[in-house]
Protein backbone atom coordinates (compact mmCIF):
# COMPACT_ATOMS: atom_id res chain seq x y z
CA UNK A 1 0.00 0.00 0.00
CA UNK A 2 1.56 3.40 -0.89
CA UNK A 3 2.23 6.20 1.39
CA UNK A 4 0.68 9.29 0.66
CA UNK A 5 2.27 12.68 1.11
CA UNK A 6 0.46 15.84 2.34
CA UNK A 7 0.32 17.45 -1.03
CA UNK A 8 -0.67 13.70 -2.66
CA UNK A 9 -3.30 13.45 0.07
CA UNK A 10 -5.06 16.86 -1.07
CA UNK A 11 -4.80 16.46 -4.95
CA UNK A 12 -6.31 12.65 -3.67
CA UNK A 13 -8.74 14.87 -2.23
CA UNK A 14 -9.25 17.22 -5.41
CA UNK A 15 -9.14 14.75 -8.00
CA UNK A 16 -11.63 12.76 -6.03
CA UNK A 17 -14.36 15.82 -5.48
CA UNK A 18 -13.87 16.07 -9.22
CA UNK A 19 -14.21 12.65 -10.69
CA UNK A 20 -16.43 10.83 -8.21
CA UNK A 21 -18.28 13.48 -7.90
CA UNK A 22 -18.37 14.13 -4.51
CA UNK A 23 -18.60 17.85 -3.04
CA UNK A 24 -15.61 18.31 -0.49
CA UNK A 25 -18.11 18.85 2.48
CA UNK A 26 -19.97 15.62 1.84
CA UNK A 27 -16.20 14.30 1.42
CA UNK A 28 -16.00 15.37 4.94
CA UNK A 29 -19.25 13.47 6.07
CA UNK A 30 -17.84 10.56 5.08
CA UNK A 31 -14.50 10.85 6.58
CA UNK A 32 -16.00 12.01 9.95
CA UNK A 33 -18.53 8.86 9.53
CA UNK A 34 -16.37 6.53 9.31
CA UNK A 35 -14.45 7.75 12.38
CA UNK A 36 -17.27 7.52 14.61
CA UNK A 37 -18.29 4.30 13.21
CA UNK A 38 -15.06 3.52 14.77
CA UNK A 39 -15.32 4.96 17.83
CA UNK A 40 -18.77 3.73 19.01
CA UNK A 41 -17.39 0.03 18.58
CA UNK A 42 -14.58 0.90 21.63
CA UNK A 43 -16.26 3.67 23.60
CA UNK A 44 -19.80 3.41 25.01
CA UNK A 45 -22.08 6.77 24.87
CA UNK A 46 -21.47 6.36 28.81
CA UNK A 47 -17.76 8.20 28.16
CA UNK A 48 -17.87 11.92 28.14
CA UNK A 49 -16.47 13.50 24.42
CA UNK A 50 -14.45 16.81 24.19
CA UNK A 51 -14.00 17.78 20.46
CA UNK A 52 -10.73 20.01 20.33
CA UNK A 53 -10.88 22.04 16.73
CA UNK A 54 -8.28 24.23 14.92
CA UNK A 55 -9.59 26.38 12.41
CA UNK A 56 -8.96 24.29 9.08
CA UNK A 57 -10.42 20.91 7.81
CA UNK A 58 -8.94 18.73 10.49
CA UNK A 59 -11.45 20.85 12.74
CA UNK A 60 -14.22 20.76 10.26
CA UNK A 61 -13.95 16.53 11.26
CA UNK A 62 -14.21 17.64 14.51
CA UNK A 63 -17.26 19.07 14.01
CA UNK A 64 -18.63 17.01 11.75
CA UNK A 65 -17.82 14.27 14.52
CA UNK A 66 -19.32 16.09 17.27
CA UNK A 67 -22.83 16.09 15.69
CA UNK A 68 -23.15 12.97 14.43
CA UNK A 69 -21.68 11.44 18.11
CA UNK A 70 -24.43 13.91 19.89
CA UNK A 71 -27.02 12.12 17.60
CA UNK A 72 -26.11 8.55 18.92
CA UNK A 73 -26.56 10.21 22.27
CA UNK A 74 -23.07 11.04 23.17
CA UNK A 75 -22.61 13.59 26.38
CA UNK A 76 -20.01 15.81 23.70
CA UNK A 77 -18.83 19.16 24.06
CA UNK A 78 -16.84 21.32 21.84
CA UNK A 79 -13.81 23.33 22.21
CA UNK A 80 -12.97 25.98 19.37
CA UNK A 81 -9.45 27.38 19.87
CA UNK A 82 -10.06 31.16 18.22
CA UNK A 83 -7.08 32.72 17.36
CA UNK A 84 -8.46 35.53 14.79
CA UNK A 85 -7.20 33.08 11.92
CA UNK A 86 -9.74 32.23 9.05
CA UNK A 87 -11.97 29.18 9.14
CA UNK A 88 -12.06 26.50 6.33
CA UNK A 89 -15.28 26.69 4.62
CA UNK A 90 -16.43 23.17 5.13
CA UNK A 91 -15.26 24.30 9.33
CA UNK A 92 -17.43 26.84 8.77
CA UNK A 93 -20.47 24.86 7.23
CA UNK A 94 -20.01 22.20 10.18
CA UNK A 95 -20.10 24.74 12.74
CA UNK A 96 -23.47 26.01 11.55
CA UNK A 97 -24.98 22.82 11.01
CA UNK A 98 -24.07 22.02 15.35
CA UNK A 99 -27.19 21.55 17.18
CA UNK A 100 -27.37 23.91 20.27
CA UNK A 101 -27.70 21.13 22.31
CA UNK A 102 -23.72 20.59 22.29
CA UNK A 103 -22.07 23.29 24.25
CA UNK A 104 -19.66 25.31 22.40
CA UNK A 105 -16.58 26.58 24.40
CA UNK A 106 -14.78 29.49 22.72
CA UNK A 107 -11.13 29.58 23.99
CA UNK A 108 -8.90 32.63 23.18
CA UNK A 109 -6.54 32.44 25.93
CA UNK A 110 -5.12 29.82 28.30
CA UNK A 111 -7.58 30.45 31.37
CA UNK A 112 -10.15 29.85 29.27
CA UNK A 113 -9.51 26.24 29.32
CA UNK A 114 -11.27 24.01 31.93
CA UNK A 115 -9.08 23.32 35.09
CA UNK A 116 -9.01 19.29 34.10
CA UNK A 117 -10.79 17.11 32.09
CA UNK A 118 -12.31 13.49 33.85
CA UNK A 119 -9.92 10.65 33.76
CA UNK A 120 -12.48 8.18 31.56
CA UNK A 121 -13.10 11.27 29.33
CA UNK A 122 -12.26 10.74 25.55
CA UNK A 123 -10.60 13.90 23.72
CA UNK A 124 -11.01 13.58 19.66
CA UNK A 125 -8.10 15.94 19.15
CA UNK A 126 -9.18 17.70 15.45
CA UNK A 127 -6.71 20.80 16.05
CA UNK A 128 -4.44 20.33 12.78
CA UNK A 129 -4.64 17.65 10.44
CA UNK A 130 -2.35 17.45 7.53
CA UNK A 131 -2.09 21.00 6.28
CA UNK A 132 0.31 21.37 9.75
CA UNK A 133 2.75 23.97 7.96
CA UNK A 134 4.73 25.06 10.56
CA UNK A 135 5.10 23.85 14.22
CA UNK A 136 2.51 24.94 16.54
CA UNK A 137 2.99 28.39 19.03
CA UNK A 138 0.84 30.55 21.28
CA UNK A 139 -2.39 29.07 22.18
CA UNK A 140 -2.34 26.04 20.09
CA UNK A 141 0.97 25.12 21.66
CA UNK A 142 -0.53 25.86 25.30
CA UNK A 143 -4.25 23.73 24.55
CA UNK A 144 -1.29 21.02 23.30
CA UNK A 145 0.36 21.10 26.24
CA UNK A 146 -2.45 20.78 28.89
CA UNK A 147 -4.05 17.85 26.36
CA UNK A 148 -1.05 16.27 27.02
CA UNK A 149 -0.94 16.72 30.98
CA UNK A 150 -5.32 15.37 31.03
CA UNK A 151 -5.45 11.73 32.38
CA UNK A 152 -7.89 11.41 29.48
CA UNK A 153 -7.91 9.43 26.51
CA UNK A 154 -6.86 11.62 23.46
CA UNK A 155 -8.07 9.79 19.69
CA UNK A 156 -6.48 12.32 17.11
CA UNK A 157 -8.50 12.88 14.15
CA UNK A 158 -5.90 12.03 10.89
CA UNK A 159 -2.66 12.85 12.88
CA UNK A 160 -1.79 14.00 16.00
CA UNK A 161 -1.80 18.04 15.80
CA UNK A 162 1.51 19.50 15.63
CA UNK A 163 3.14 16.30 14.18
CA UNK A 164 4.21 17.12 10.34
CA UNK A 165 3.72 14.02 8.01
CA UNK A 166 6.14 13.76 5.70
CA UNK A 167 9.15 16.20 7.14
CA UNK A 168 10.60 15.67 10.01
CA UNK A 169 9.03 18.02 13.14
CA UNK A 170 11.50 20.31 14.85
CA UNK A 171 12.74 19.07 18.37
CA UNK A 172 10.73 20.90 20.98
CA UNK A 173 7.95 21.58 19.19
CA UNK A 174 4.09 20.73 20.67
CA UNK A 175 2.74 17.74 19.39
CA UNK A 176 -0.42 15.94 20.91
CA UNK A 177 0.68 12.89 22.38
CA UNK A 178 -2.30 10.40 21.20
CA UNK A 179 -3.38 7.17 22.88
CA UNK A 180 -5.08 6.33 19.49
CA UNK A 181 -4.73 8.31 16.13
CA UNK A 182 -7.39 7.69 13.18
CA UNK A 183 -5.96 8.55 10.07
CA UNK A 184 -7.70 8.87 6.66
CA UNK A 185 -7.06 6.27 3.52
CA UNK A 186 -2.87 5.55 4.08
CA UNK A 187 -0.39 5.66 7.12
CA UNK A 188 1.41 9.25 7.17
CA UNK A 189 5.05 8.59 6.97
CA UNK A 190 5.62 10.25 10.58
CA UNK A 191 4.20 7.13 11.77
CA UNK A 192 6.62 4.68 10.81
CA UNK A 193 9.43 6.83 12.31
CA UNK A 194 11.08 5.70 15.23
CA UNK A 195 11.11 9.66 16.23
CA UNK A 196 7.98 10.42 15.42
CA UNK A 197 5.87 7.23 15.31
CA UNK A 198 5.37 7.50 19.42
CA UNK A 199 3.02 10.43 19.04
CA UNK A 200 0.46 8.35 17.38
CA UNK A 201 -0.06 5.89 20.15
CA UNK A 202 -2.23 2.77 18.07
CA UNK A 203 -3.04 4.00 14.88
CA UNK A 204 -5.79 3.02 12.66
CA UNK A 205 -6.33 3.88 8.71
CA UNK A 206 -9.85 4.31 7.92
CA UNK A 207 -10.78 4.13 4.00
CA UNK A 208 -13.05 7.01 2.72
CA UNK A 209 -12.90 6.08 -0.42
CA UNK A 210 -10.85 8.17 -2.23
CA UNK A 211 -10.44 7.77 -5.53
CA UNK A 212 -9.03 4.46 -6.81
CA UNK A 213 -7.73 6.28 -10.26
CA UNK A 214 -5.46 8.48 -8.53
CA UNK A 215 -4.57 5.26 -6.02
CA UNK A 216 -3.24 3.41 -8.81
CA UNK A 217 -1.46 5.98 -10.54
CA UNK A 218 -0.01 8.13 -8.11
CA UNK A 219 3.74 7.53 -7.91
CA UNK A 220 5.52 7.11 -3.85
CA UNK A 221 8.47 5.47 -3.13
CA UNK A 222 7.05 4.44 0.61
CA UNK A 223 4.86 1.57 0.90
CA UNK A 224 3.74 -0.49 3.63
CA UNK A 225 3.58 -4.21 3.86
CA UNK A 226 0.18 -5.56 3.88
CA UNK A 227 -0.66 -9.36 3.68
CA UNK A 228 -2.50 -8.91 0.50
CA UNK A 229 0.86 -8.88 -1.27
CA UNK A 230 1.79 -12.07 0.31
CA UNK A 231 -0.91 -13.90 -1.85
CA UNK A 232 0.70 -13.60 -5.11
CA UNK A 233 4.52 -13.84 -3.55
CA UNK A 234 4.35 -17.06 -1.30
CA UNK A 235 5.12 -20.19 -3.79
CA UNK A 236 3.15 -23.23 -3.16
CA UNK A 237 4.87 -26.73 -2.29
CA UNK A 238 4.26 -28.47 -5.22
CA UNK A 239 2.92 -32.23 -4.64
CA UNK A 240 6.10 -33.65 -6.64
CA UNK A 241 8.93 -31.47 -4.79
CA UNK A 242 11.73 -32.69 -2.91
CA UNK A 243 14.54 -31.22 -0.66
CA UNK A 244 16.31 -30.31 -3.85
CA UNK A 245 13.54 -28.18 -5.01
CA UNK A 246 14.02 -26.07 -1.61
CA UNK A 247 17.29 -24.91 -1.81
CA UNK A 248 20.40 -25.34 0.10
CA UNK A 249 21.73 -22.51 2.33
CA UNK A 250 24.79 -21.93 4.23
CA UNK A 251 24.97 -20.35 7.28
CA UNK A 252 28.58 -19.46 8.33
CA UNK A 253 28.60 -17.65 12.27
CA UNK A 254 29.10 -18.72 15.48
CA UNK A 255 31.99 -18.01 17.64
CA UNK A 256 33.42 -18.93 20.70
CA UNK A 257 30.41 -17.53 23.69
CA UNK A 258 28.05 -16.57 20.53
CA UNK A 259 26.93 -19.98 19.48
CA UNK A 260 23.51 -19.25 19.98
CA UNK A 261 23.08 -16.74 17.50
CA UNK A 262 24.03 -18.99 14.57
CA UNK A 263 22.10 -21.98 16.12
CA UNK A 264 19.15 -19.86 16.30
CA UNK A 265 19.53 -18.97 12.58
CA UNK A 266 19.66 -22.17 11.44
CA UNK A 267 16.43 -23.05 13.41
CA UNK A 268 14.73 -20.19 11.40
CA UNK A 269 16.30 -20.87 8.22
CA UNK A 270 14.97 -24.73 8.54
CA UNK A 271 11.84 -23.29 9.35
CA UNK A 272 11.31 -20.49 6.65
CA UNK A 273 11.54 -23.62 4.65
CA UNK A 274 15.05 -24.12 2.66
CA UNK A 275 15.19 -27.95 1.43
CA UNK A 276 19.03 -28.20 3.06
CA UNK A 277 20.98 -26.73 5.32
CA UNK A 278 24.40 -26.53 6.04
CA UNK A 279 26.16 -24.18 9.12
CA UNK A 280 29.63 -23.60 9.22
CA UNK A 281 30.96 -23.13 13.22
CA UNK A 282 34.33 -23.19 14.30
CA UNK A 283 35.07 -26.13 15.78
CA UNK A 284 34.02 -25.77 19.41
CA UNK A 285 30.42 -25.39 18.01
CA UNK A 286 30.31 -28.67 16.45
CA UNK A 287 28.86 -30.84 19.39
CA UNK A 288 26.75 -27.52 20.15
CA UNK A 289 25.02 -27.33 16.29
CA UNK A 290 24.95 -31.31 15.91
CA UNK A 291 22.94 -31.70 18.89
CA UNK A 292 20.67 -28.43 19.26
CA UNK A 293 19.69 -28.81 15.21
CA UNK A 294 20.08 -31.93 14.34
CA UNK A 295 18.37 -31.03 11.00
CA UNK A 296 21.00 -29.35 9.78
CA UNK A 297 24.33 -30.59 8.71
CA UNK A 298 27.96 -29.02 10.12
CA UNK A 299 30.81 -27.99 8.91
CA UNK A 300 33.61 -26.86 11.32
CA UNK A 301 36.76 -23.96 11.08
CA UNK A 302 40.09 -24.50 11.55
CA UNK A 303 39.98 -22.32 13.98
CA UNK A 304 38.73 -23.82 17.68
CA UNK A 305 37.10 -20.81 18.67
CA UNK A 306 36.29 -18.09 15.64
CA UNK A 307 36.16 -18.61 11.91
CA UNK A 308 38.43 -18.46 9.65
CA UNK A 309 37.66 -19.46 6.41
CA UNK A 310 34.48 -20.16 4.39
CA UNK A 311 33.83 -23.69 2.73
CA UNK A 312 35.83 -24.00 -0.63
CA UNK A 313 33.15 -25.12 -2.86
CA UNK A 314 30.58 -22.45 -2.77
CA UNK A 315 28.80 -23.49 -5.85
CA UNK A 316 26.21 -25.67 -4.72
CA UNK A 317 24.63 -23.35 -1.97
CA UNK A 318 21.82 -20.97 -3.55
CA UNK A 319 21.93 -18.52 -0.59
CA UNK A 320 24.94 -17.70 1.98
CA UNK A 321 24.11 -15.79 5.13
CA UNK A 322 27.04 -14.60 7.21
CA UNK A 323 27.17 -12.86 10.28
CA UNK A 324 25.28 -13.76 13.73
CA UNK A 325 28.20 -14.43 15.99
CA UNK A 326 30.35 -13.90 13.36
CA UNK A 327 33.13 -11.79 15.83
CA UNK A 328 35.69 -9.63 14.62
CA UNK A 329 38.82 -11.28 14.35
CA UNK A 330 41.40 -10.39 12.32
CA UNK A 331 40.79 -13.93 10.92
CA UNK A 332 37.78 -13.64 10.15
CA UNK A 333 38.01 -10.10 8.88
CA UNK A 334 40.61 -11.72 6.30
CA UNK A 335 38.29 -14.87 5.66
CA UNK A 336 35.61 -12.51 4.45
CA UNK A 337 37.83 -10.27 2.23
CA UNK A 338 39.07 -13.17 0.06
CA UNK A 339 35.07 -14.06 0.53
CA UNK A 340 34.40 -10.89 -1.80
CA UNK A 341 36.76 -12.19 -4.70
CA UNK A 342 35.14 -15.18 -5.19
CA UNK A 343 32.19 -16.07 -7.27
CA UNK A 344 29.33 -16.00 -4.94
CA UNK A 345 25.65 -17.20 -4.22
CA UNK A 346 23.45 -14.36 -3.16
CA UNK A 347 24.20 -13.25 -0.26
CA UNK A 348 22.29 -12.25 3.62
CA UNK A 349 25.16 -10.46 5.75
CA UNK A 350 24.22 -9.49 9.46
CA UNK A 351 25.77 -8.44 12.59
CA UNK A 352 29.74 -8.50 12.68
CA UNK A 353 29.77 -9.05 8.62
CA UNK A 354 28.40 -5.45 8.81
CA UNK A 355 30.87 -4.14 11.64
CA UNK A 356 33.47 -5.43 9.51
CA UNK A 357 31.86 -3.54 6.20
CA UNK A 358 31.67 -0.83 8.30
CA UNK A 359 35.22 -0.53 8.87
CA UNK A 360 36.77 -1.19 5.61
CA UNK A 361 35.77 0.97 2.72
CA UNK A 362 37.45 -1.81 -0.05
CA UNK A 363 35.25 -4.43 1.17
CA UNK A 364 32.31 -2.22 1.23
CA UNK A 365 32.89 -1.16 -2.65
CA UNK A 366 33.46 -5.18 -3.20
CA UNK A 367 29.75 -5.72 -1.83
CA UNK A 368 28.56 -8.53 -4.57
CA UNK A 369 25.00 -6.95 -6.07
CA UNK A 370 21.61 -7.90 -4.74
CA UNK A 371 22.97 -8.58 -1.55
CA UNK A 372 20.80 -8.66 0.95
CA UNK A 373 21.95 -6.24 4.59
CA UNK A 374 20.42 -6.19 8.05
CA UNK A 375 21.82 -3.74 10.15
CA UNK A 376 20.18 -2.17 13.11
CA UNK A 377 20.36 1.58 13.19
CA UNK A 378 23.63 1.44 15.17
CA UNK A 379 25.16 -0.92 12.19
CA UNK A 380 23.36 1.29 10.02
CA UNK A 381 24.91 4.40 11.24
CA UNK A 382 28.61 2.65 11.49
CA UNK A 383 27.95 1.91 7.85
CA UNK A 384 26.75 5.46 6.28
CA UNK A 385 27.74 7.82 9.23
CA UNK A 386 25.16 9.45 11.18
CA UNK A 387 21.96 10.84 9.99
CA UNK A 388 20.67 14.30 11.74
CA UNK A 389 16.77 12.84 11.65
CA UNK A 390 15.31 10.24 10.67
CA UNK A 391 13.93 11.57 6.82
CA UNK A 392 17.80 12.04 6.21
CA UNK A 393 18.59 8.35 7.44
CA UNK A 394 15.86 7.26 4.62
CA UNK A 395 18.06 9.43 1.95
CA UNK A 396 20.92 7.67 3.67
CA UNK A 397 19.42 4.41 3.18
CA UNK A 398 18.39 5.33 -0.48
CA UNK A 399 21.80 5.97 -1.54
CA UNK A 400 23.66 3.49 -0.20
CA UNK A 401 21.10 0.94 -1.61
CA UNK A 402 21.54 2.58 -5.11
CA UNK A 403 25.58 3.16 -4.46
CA UNK A 404 26.18 -0.78 -3.39
CA UNK A 405 23.56 -2.10 -5.97
CA UNK A 406 22.22 -4.26 -2.74
CA UNK A 407 19.07 -4.46 -0.18
CA UNK A 408 19.20 -2.99 3.22
CA UNK A 409 16.74 -4.15 5.78
CA UNK A 410 16.76 -0.99 8.67
CA UNK A 411 15.51 -2.87 11.47
CA UNK A 412 13.34 -1.43 14.01
CA UNK A 413 9.64 -1.26 15.07
CA UNK A 414 8.88 -0.43 11.52
CA UNK A 415 11.53 -2.34 9.61
CA UNK A 416 12.16 -0.51 6.53
CA UNK A 417 13.28 -2.28 3.22
CA UNK A 418 15.50 0.15 1.11
CA UNK A 419 15.88 -1.17 -2.77
CA UNK A 420 18.91 0.04 -5.41
CA UNK A 421 15.70 1.60 -7.26
CA UNK A 422 14.96 3.78 -4.49
CA UNK A 423 11.39 2.40 -3.07
CA UNK A 424 10.87 2.31 0.76
CA UNK A 425 8.74 -0.90 2.47
CA UNK A 426 7.68 -0.24 5.80
CA UNK A 427 6.65 -3.69 7.95
CA UNK A 428 3.89 -3.66 9.72
CA UNK A 429 4.27 -6.86 12.00
CA UNK A 430 6.06 -7.31 15.12
CA UNK A 431 5.94 -5.31 18.48
CA UNK A 432 8.39 -4.88 21.33
CA UNK A 433 8.48 -8.17 22.83
CA UNK A 434 10.83 -8.77 20.10
CA UNK A 435 13.37 -6.10 21.57
CA UNK A 436 15.34 -9.07 22.99
CA UNK A 437 18.80 -10.51 22.14
CA UNK A 438 18.74 -13.02 19.05
CA UNK A 439 15.49 -11.38 17.14
CA UNK A 440 17.81 -10.33 14.45
CA UNK A 441 19.49 -13.61 14.28
CA UNK A 442 16.43 -15.39 13.72
CA UNK A 443 15.49 -12.51 10.59
CA UNK A 444 18.88 -13.90 9.49
CA UNK A 445 18.14 -17.18 9.00
CA UNK A 446 14.44 -16.59 7.71
CA UNK A 447 15.89 -14.54 4.97
CA UNK A 448 18.83 -16.85 4.20
CA UNK A 449 16.42 -19.84 4.24
CA UNK A 450 13.83 -17.83 1.76
CA UNK A 451 17.01 -16.51 -0.73
CA UNK A 452 17.73 -20.30 -0.81
CA UNK A 453 14.33 -21.43 -1.93
CA UNK A 454 14.30 -18.91 -4.61
CA UNK A 455 12.69 -16.14 -3.93
CA UNK A 456 14.32 -12.88 -5.35
CA UNK A 457 15.61 -10.46 -3.13
CA UNK A 458 12.89 -8.04 -2.50
CA UNK A 459 10.58 -10.94 -1.84
CA UNK A 460 12.99 -12.34 1.01
CA UNK A 461 12.98 -9.26 2.16
CA UNK A 462 9.09 -8.54 1.89
CA UNK A 463 8.21 -11.85 2.95
CA UNK A 464 11.11 -12.50 5.67
CA UNK A 465 10.17 -9.21 7.48
CA UNK A 466 6.35 -9.55 7.70
CA UNK A 467 6.64 -13.23 8.51
CA UNK A 468 9.53 -12.75 11.65
CA UNK A 469 7.04 -9.82 12.55
CA UNK A 470 4.10 -12.01 12.71
CA UNK A 471 5.55 -14.83 14.11
CA UNK A 472 6.55 -12.25 16.90
CA UNK A 473 2.66 -11.09 17.16
CA UNK A 474 1.48 -14.33 17.67
CA UNK A 475 3.81 -15.35 19.84
CA UNK A 476 3.49 -12.32 21.93
CA UNK A 477 -0.67 -13.37 22.25
CA UNK A 478 0.43 -16.69 23.58
CA UNK A 479 3.44 -15.79 26.22
CA UNK A 480 3.25 -12.11 26.42
CA UNK A 481 5.67 -9.24 24.92
CA UNK A 482 7.64 -9.57 28.20
CA UNK A 483 8.66 -12.85 28.54
CA UNK A 484 9.08 -13.32 24.46
CA UNK A 485 12.47 -14.54 23.49
CA UNK A 486 13.76 -14.77 19.67
CA UNK A 487 13.65 -19.20 20.39
CA UNK A 488 9.92 -18.01 20.39
CA UNK A 489 9.92 -16.38 16.75
CA UNK A 490 11.16 -19.29 14.65
CA UNK A 491 8.96 -21.57 16.73
CA UNK A 492 5.85 -19.29 15.72
CA UNK A 493 6.91 -19.12 11.83
CA UNK A 494 4.98 -22.12 11.22
CA UNK A 495 1.93 -20.43 12.92
CA UNK A 496 3.17 -16.99 10.74
CA UNK A 497 3.26 -19.07 7.06
CA UNK A 498 -0.47 -20.78 7.95
CA UNK A 499 -1.81 -17.43 8.87
CA UNK A 500 -0.27 -16.08 5.47
CA UNK A 501 -1.53 -19.27 3.48
CA UNK A 502 -4.89 -19.23 4.60
CA UNK A 503 -5.89 -15.46 5.07
N1 LIG B 1 -8.55 12.93 2.14
C1 LIG B 1 -8.51 13.20 3.40
O1 LIG B 1 -7.59 12.71 4.05
C2 LIG B 1 -9.52 14.09 4.01
C3 LIG B 1 -9.08 14.93 4.99
N2 LIG B 1 -9.88 15.67 5.74
C4 LIG B 1 -9.33 16.44 6.85
O2 LIG B 1 -8.70 17.59 6.41
C5 LIG B 1 -7.48 17.76 7.09
C6 LIG B 1 -6.61 18.69 6.35
O3 LIG B 1 -7.29 19.91 6.36
P1 LIG B 1 -6.59 21.30 6.12
O4 LIG B 1 -5.81 21.24 4.87
O5 LIG B 1 -7.61 22.35 6.29
O6 LIG B 1 -5.51 21.31 7.27
P2 LIG B 1 -5.58 21.65 8.83
O7 LIG B 1 -6.87 21.31 9.45
O8 LIG B 1 -4.36 21.06 9.37
O9 LIG B 1 -5.46 23.24 8.88
C7 LIG B 1 -4.64 23.94 8.02
C8 LIG B 1 -4.83 25.43 8.25
O10 LIG B 1 -4.11 25.81 9.40
C9 LIG B 1 -3.07 26.72 9.04
N3 LIG B 1 -1.88 26.31 9.79
C10 LIG B 1 -1.00 25.34 9.46
N4 LIG B 1 -0.05 25.22 10.40
C11 LIG B 1 -0.39 26.10 11.39
C12 LIG B 1 0.19 26.45 12.63
N5 LIG B 1 1.29 25.86 13.07
N6 LIG B 1 -0.38 27.39 13.38
C13 LIG B 1 -1.50 27.99 12.95
N7 LIG B 1 -2.10 27.72 11.78
C14 LIG B 1 -1.54 26.79 11.01
C15 LIG B 1 -2.89 26.61 7.57
O11 LIG B 1 -2.42 27.83 7.06
C16 LIG B 1 -4.28 26.25 7.11
O12 LIG B 1 -5.06 27.42 7.01
C17 LIG B 1 -6.99 16.35 7.24
O13 LIG B 1 -5.99 16.21 8.19
C18 LIG B 1 -8.28 15.65 7.62
O14 LIG B 1 -8.53 15.77 9.00
C19 LIG B 1 -11.32 15.37 5.66
O15 LIG B 1 -12.09 16.40 6.09
C20 LIG B 1 -11.76 15.01 4.27
C21 LIG B 1 -10.91 14.03 3.58
N1 LIG C 1 9.75 -2.60 19.29
C1 LIG C 1 9.83 -3.48 18.27
N2 LIG C 1 8.78 -3.69 17.47
C2 LIG C 1 8.89 -4.55 16.44
N3 LIG C 1 10.00 -5.24 16.12
C3 LIG C 1 11.07 -5.07 16.88
C4 LIG C 1 11.06 -4.19 17.99
N4 LIG C 1 12.28 -4.22 18.56
C5 LIG C 1 13.03 -5.07 17.83
N5 LIG C 1 12.31 -5.59 16.83
C6 LIG C 1 12.80 -6.51 15.79
O1 LIG C 1 13.69 -7.46 16.37
C7 LIG C 1 14.88 -7.59 15.60
C8 LIG C 1 16.08 -7.15 16.45
O2 LIG C 1 17.25 -7.30 15.71
P1 LIG C 1 18.69 -6.97 16.33
O3 LIG C 1 18.69 -5.62 16.93
O4 LIG C 1 19.68 -7.28 15.28
O5 LIG C 1 18.78 -8.03 17.49
P2 LIG C 1 19.92 -9.09 17.84
O6 LIG C 1 21.22 -8.48 17.43
O7 LIG C 1 19.82 -9.28 19.31
O8 LIG C 1 19.58 -10.31 17.09
C9 LIG C 1 14.68 -6.74 14.35
O9 LIG C 1 14.18 -7.51 13.29
C10 LIG C 1 13.62 -5.71 14.79
O10 LIG C 1 12.84 -5.25 13.72
K1 LIG D 1 -5.38 16.15 14.59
Amino acid sequence: MKILTAAQTRAADAFTIAQEPISSLDLMERASWALVQWLKQRYSAAVPVFVFCGPGNNGGDGLAAARLLHQDGYDVQVFLIETGQSASADFTQNLQRLPSAIAVNRLQRLEDLPPGLPPQALVLDGLFGSGLSRPLEGLYAQVVTYLNQQPATILSIDIPSGLFADAPTPSGSAVIQADVTLTFERPKLAFLMPHSGGYAGEWHVLPIGLHEDFLNQVESPYQVLLPEAFQTILRPRSKFSHKGTFGHALLVGGSYGKMGAITMSAHAALRAGVGLLTVQVPQSGYSILQTTVPEAMVLTDDHERHLSQFPEDLTKYQCLGIGPGFGQAEDTRLALESLFRQKLPPLVLDADALNLLAADRLLRQQLPPDSILTPHPKEFERLTGPASDDFHRLQLLQNFCSEHACYVILKGAHSCIGTPSGEFYFNTTGNPGMATGGSGDVLTGILTGLRAQGYSPLEACQLGVYLHGLAGDLAAEAVGEDSLIASDLYNYLGAAFLQIRHS
